[in-house]
């Protein structure tokens, strides 16, 4: 639970009465599910790779995990097939257009750009090893639990309702198997897709897993290592360059710290070595990104430096209020 006197604490608290009144942006209607989701829901949660918790809202509030989770299922395939595979079906290039895009596929490499927009998470979702859908699920669902450090579950009736709506991300899959860039079982590929994207989660796991990988891989609440070392560097890069789709470039500018949205309102950031950022928050702006979860994170990026070359000067800075005494 949050540390009330804490300096960082009283920062996040006034950071979530600046931005609860903003009601701007949309819910993702286009998945029928998550049409339904209270739209005041709004919270932060920080994690510092020694395992302190800051949070304000409820951070106890679940949701599904939508596009986060292709951060994870990216290194889950980086685990077990190397880089060369990996990189041999799905690229590292951002892509310039939305995150539900089929228009690069028919280009000449007829690889999906980078694994952070849909054609891509389903390229590396392919990649799960396993004799059947029920193994390859529960590996996965093994792999989340390292990350978030407890059990965890496919939300129901998000997963039917995106897999009875899905038609653009079937087409994407079925474009793929055509060129050849995921195997023959299809419909397995797409299911499991969407059961990654209906995990739940609340803002503290979010922000566990995002101190996860800030800390190098392990956990900092139970020590459980959650994905080799070594490939940090990759997921990060590509959260650096392609987590925000098509506002990439612009939030690789302006805040600088490699970050992940999904449609249902969730943001993670990581700062290497130091803290996981999560902000929960459904309304969306035209990018797919929570508004509320956007303005939280440039605020934090700008009241600590935490821009990625603003550091080591901001790093310090952090550190010094982190390490405060309340
Ligand atoms: N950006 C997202 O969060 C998209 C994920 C969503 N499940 C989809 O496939 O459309």
């Amino acid at each position: 639970m949050g540390d009330l006197e804490h300096p960082f604490q009283s920062f996040l608290n006034a950071l979530y009465l600046k931005y609860k009144p903003l009601t701007d942006g949309a819910l993702a209607s286009y998945i029928p599910e998550l049409a339904k989701v209270d739209p005041d829901c709004f919270s932060i949660c920080v994690v510092t790779v020694d395992g302190r918790i800051f949070e304000v809202g409820d951070a106890d509030q679940l949701f599904t995990i939508q596009s986060i989770s292709k951060v994870f299922v990216y290194g889950m395939a980086l685990a077990e097939h190397g880089r060369d595979k990996v990189l041999a079906k799905v690229g590292v290039e951002p892509t310039g257009d939305p995150f539900n895009s089929l228009i690069r596929l028919d280009e000449s490499s007829k690889r999906p750009d980078n694994p952070m927009v849909n054609a891509g998470a389903i390229a590396t979702t392919s990649l799960i090893k396993g004799t059947g859908a029920t193994e390859r699920l529960n590996r996965m669902l093994d792999m989340f639990r390292h990350y978030i450090g407890r059990d965890v579950y496919i939300d129901m009736s998000v997963f039917m309702s995106e897999r009875s709506t899905g038609h653009r991300n079937r087409a994407m899959a079925h474009l793929m198997r055509h060129f050849g860039m995921i195997d023959e079982k299809i419909d397995e590929a797409l299911d499991l897709y969407f059961q990654q994207c209906s995990l739940m989660v609340n803002c503290r796991d979010l922000a566990v897993m995002a101190a996860t990988l800030a800390n190098k891989g392990v956990n900092p609440m139970t020590g459980d290592r959650a994905i080799p070392s070594h490939y940090i560097r990759d997921v990060l890069s590509v959260m650096y360059t392609c987590g925000m789709y098509n506002f990439a470039g612009e939030w690789a500018y302006k805040v600088g710290i490699p970050a992940k949205s999904g449609v249902s309102g969730g943001i993670i950031a990581v700062v290497p070595n130091q803290v996981g950022i999560a902000v929960f928050s459904p309304p969306l702006d035209a990018h797919g990104s929570s508004v509320r979860g956007l303005k939280v994170c440039e605020d934090l990026a700008r009241e600590f430096e935490l821009h990625m070359f603003d550091l080591p000067m901001g790093c310090s800075h952090f550190r010094q209020t982190l390490a405060n005494e309340p």
